[in-house]
């Protein structure tokens, strides 16, 4: 009788970072059952007050909300999210034109970032084969022995083993270190010459400043604001703008003086006194892209979120597309029935050519933004999109509704806005060619037929004429 096979006692998994890809990650590992051990380096953020760092809202979209009806939290979380129908554009003069995204069922949502963190840990958390350790900090592992090295909480070192670390510890990764020790990890990191900074426009007689359900944005070339609304009726305001130029402005008469003449609607909403107070509230906070290759090493370590692809905030994809890292590496598990070796090199292969397509997107969309987008560039381009898109939807798709409202991998949605590109440009070209040729017999063929019609004359009767 051949010896019953052993029950896989199931493999321990270590988490490295309780953010939202860490979090997110903890309760997909539990589910395949898993002995997952968080290890978070702040204290447990549903105790503590709230900490300002990072955005306080963000984009939730179909990609992260699919990870998340993944482990049933989606209604959760989006009950809690205000939908986000089209973009408002703000010119300077301070009329607001909308742009839908799409049909009525393509929208974003707004969440608030805190609120997501705590929901996704309380959800790990729940898995009875799942331990949550804050103040835990990991300073090295090693990939042999599978021991990390934590600072605990009572500023004790701590050895501990894991038989898999994921690490989702943010775009300045402890646990990527050791990868960059390794010999044929690619790695690379840009910070862009653009800050931000949060403000807030609070609510008028109890009601939201502004329009609600949009995506607000004032696009001024090199300058950009951006308002997402909150459940309490406030709208986070991000501006982004190049260091240089916020450090011109160290006074809050400066301050003022630059919303008057960038974001002359804005100053009212937000009010003077307290445009004055928050612009100075923190410093302009940096944005790096982070691209590195391999994501995992050897069955021992895997990298996922920012610690893998920090991008520029320029698409609103960075958790989107972290929270999709948890999908498709599932699915691998799936595939290869948990053997991590291939897991590990599949999910490598699989995913690294989308997160480095997202990457180059959203800071492609970073430098279009800041060169040539004012509110009028703007629109006409998504104007642009959504026709072409109206004739012919299913050869033209708008690059943000594939990246913002499908599941189209990453890199496939670039190659297919790359064919697009070419398609229109060379159906522009023939066009230009074809109404160039017929415009020209056209006149050759008036001036032939009644010489006597002189050009101010031409000029009247076609008043298309006097845009050149
Ligand atoms: C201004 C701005 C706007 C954005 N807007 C959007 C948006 O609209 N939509 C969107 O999808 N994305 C957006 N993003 C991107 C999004 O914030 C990130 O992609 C997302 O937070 C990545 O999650 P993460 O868990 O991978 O990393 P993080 O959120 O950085 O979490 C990393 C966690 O690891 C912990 N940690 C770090 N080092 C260690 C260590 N050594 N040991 C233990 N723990 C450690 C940290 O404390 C943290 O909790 C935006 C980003 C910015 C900056
Ligand atoms: C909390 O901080 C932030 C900071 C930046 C962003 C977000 C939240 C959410 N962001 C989204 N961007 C898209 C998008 O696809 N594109 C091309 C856009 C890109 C820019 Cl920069 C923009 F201003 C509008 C659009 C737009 O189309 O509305 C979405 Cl769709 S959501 C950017």
């Amino acid at each position: 009788k051949t010896m019953d096979p052993q029950p896989t006692k199931k493999k321990v998994v270590a988490v490295v970072g309780g953010g939202l890809v860490g979090a997110l990650n903890a309760s997909f590992l539990a589910k395949r059952g898993f002995q997952v051990q968080l290890f978070e380096s702040r204290e447990d953020i549903r105790q503590a007050k709230i900490v300002r760092g990072r955005s306080i809202n963000l984009a939730l979209s179909l990609r992260g909300r699919e990870a998340l009806k993944h482990i049933g939290m989606e209604e959760k979380i989006v009950s809690k999210g205000i939908p986000m129908h089209a973009r408002m554009i703000h010119s300077i003069s301070g009329k607001q034109s909308p742009i839908p995204y799409g049909k009525k069922s393509q929208y974003i949502l707004s969440v608030d970032r805190a609120n997501l963190n705590k929901e996704l840990l309380t959800a790990a958390e729940a898995y009875p084969n799942t331990k949550l350790n804050f103040g835990y900090k990991l300073s090295d592992w090693s990939f042999d022995s599978g021991m990390m090295t934590f600072q605990g909480p009572n500023g004790t070192e701590e050895e501990i083993y894991a038989d898999l670390i994921v690490g989702c510890d943010g775009a300045f990764s402890a646990v990527r270190k050791q990868f960059l020790r390794q010999s044929r990890f690619n790695y690379s990191q840009t910070y862009i010459p653009h800050g931000y900074i949060e403000l807030t426009m609070p609510p008028i007689n109890g009601q939201f400043a502004i329009a609600p359900n949009f995506l607000h944005i004032w696009p001024r070339n090199t300058f950009m604001m951006i308002a997402l609304p909150n459940m309490d009726k406030t709208f986070t305001c991000t501006l982004f703008m190049p260091f240089e130029e916020f450090d011109k402005i160290t006074t809050g008469a400066q301050a003022l003086e630059f919303f008057q003449k960038y974001f002359p609607d804005a100053v009212p909403l937000m009010g003077v006194a307290a445009l004055k107070r928050d612009f100075f509230q923190l410093p302009a906070q940096a944005m790096v892209s982070v691209k590195s290759s391999p994501y995992h090493m050897g069955d021992r370590c895997v990298l996922m979120g920012d610690a893998a692809h920090a991008v520029v905030p320029f698409y609103g994809q960075g958790m989107n597309a972290g929270f999709e890292d948890c999908i498709v590496f599932d699915g691998i598990m799936d595939q290869f029935n948990e053997d991590l070796s291939a897991v590990l090199l599949e999910y490598s292969k699989i995913r690294v050519p989308d997160d480095h397509a997202i990457a180059d997107l959203a800071m492609y969309n970073y430098i279009e933004m800041r060169s040539h987008v004012n509110s009028r560039w703007f629109l006409f381009r998504k104007f642009l999109d959504n026709f072409l898109h109206r004739i012919m939807p299913r050869t033209i798709i708008p690059l943000y509704t594939m990246v913002t409202f499908s599941r189209m991998r990453y890199h496939e949605a670039v190659r297919q806005w790359q064919w697009q590109n070419k398609v229109i440009s060379r159906g522009l070209f023939v066009c230009g060619t074809a109404s160039a040729i017929g415009g020209t017999f056209l006149l050759i063929k008036l001036f032939t037929m009644r010489p006597s019609i002189s050009l101010e004359q031409l000029w009247n009767r076609v008043p298309a004429l006097k845009w050149f």
